[in-house]
């Protein structure tokens, strides 16, 4: 439920940590997120910036702390009851089905979505009102020319976008994205950037990204891990002067062109 005495925020995480064994990957993480903006987490290497996308998402159940969406405390529903409460995660592009169509792709995402992913026998006037939200979706995502090609044949790029629009079929209103720039040539990186800008839009972000120079194109607000704690959280202008980022960072910054 929106909050009306203050901040209206999408997802929370309060006091949130993971241990494996007897080490605290994630550890007492306090995270708020304004309906609407988009927010990264960064950190370098094995600061827990995973971890925590898994603890926020449910794929790991927290050892410690809430995870609130919309109001609600979630930290005991699965992932897929999560889904249904509008916060999904960008799937990894491994879900992506290499042999079947961008087209059909999508569809299955929508019919997923739709609680008729095995209902084969659907009649064709809904699989055809499923091809004209698909054909929209992948309008949005610069691949309407695609739409015959084989998942496998897509670029790299390409198929992030494919993975965005199968992600977007099922209408999140907070979209969790993890890595979404990992192993890009430059020339896929800034369409993937202005394509998550364009489905921001309505919507809340959360980002894990390695690569600066997106985050700091992207980002509202910046939270910054370091040994699985909370180093500081602010604007990217903030975090990149402040002294004990730049000093985790030391020796360990990537892609931060
Ligand atoms: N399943 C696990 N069992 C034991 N230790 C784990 C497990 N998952 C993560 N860790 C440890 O927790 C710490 C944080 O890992 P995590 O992958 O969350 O960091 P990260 O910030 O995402 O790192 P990277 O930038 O390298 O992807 C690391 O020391 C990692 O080795």
């Amino acid at each position: 439920m929106a909050n009306t005495t203050g901040p209206d925020y999408a997802l929370e995480a309060r006091g949130i940590g993971k241990q494996f064994g007897s080490f605290w990957a994630v550890k007492d993480v306090h995270l708020r997120i304004p309906r609407g903006s988009i927010h990264a987490l960064i950190g370098p290497n094995g600061a827990g910036k995973t971890t925590c996308f898994n603890l926020l998402t449910k794929t790991l159940q927290p050892s410690t702390g809430q995870i609130i969406l919309n109001g609600e405390d979630i930290s005991g529903l699965r992932t897929s009851d999560v889904a249904k409460r509008g916060m999904v995660r960008s799937f990894q592009i491994s879900a992506i089905f290499a042999d079947m169509t961008v087209l059909e792709n999508v569809r299955v995402a929508l019919q997923s979505a739709h609680g008729r992913a095995f209902r084969f026998l659907s009649p064709i006037s809904s699989i055809r009102g499923l091809d004209t939200r698909a054909r929209e979706l992948l309008a949005d995502v610069g691949l309407a020319d695609a739409e015959t090609a084989k998942a496998a044949d897509l670029s790299y790029g390409k198929k992030r976008a494919l993975e965005i629009a199968t992600t977007l079929a099922l209408d999140p209103q907070v979209m969790l994205l993890d890595e979404p720039t990992a192993g890009m040539g430059h020339e896929d990186i800034e369409p993937i950037t202005q394509l998550i800008r364009k489905v921001s839009a309505g919507r809340t972000i959360v980002i894990v990204e390695h690569n600066l120079s997106v985050v700091s194109t992207l980002s509202d607000r910046i939270t910054v891990l370091q040994a699985g704690q909370v180093l500081m959280e602010g604007t990217y202008p903030e975090v990149s002067a402040d002294e004990r980022v730049i000093a985790a960072y030391m020796g360990g910054v990537e892609d931060a062109h």
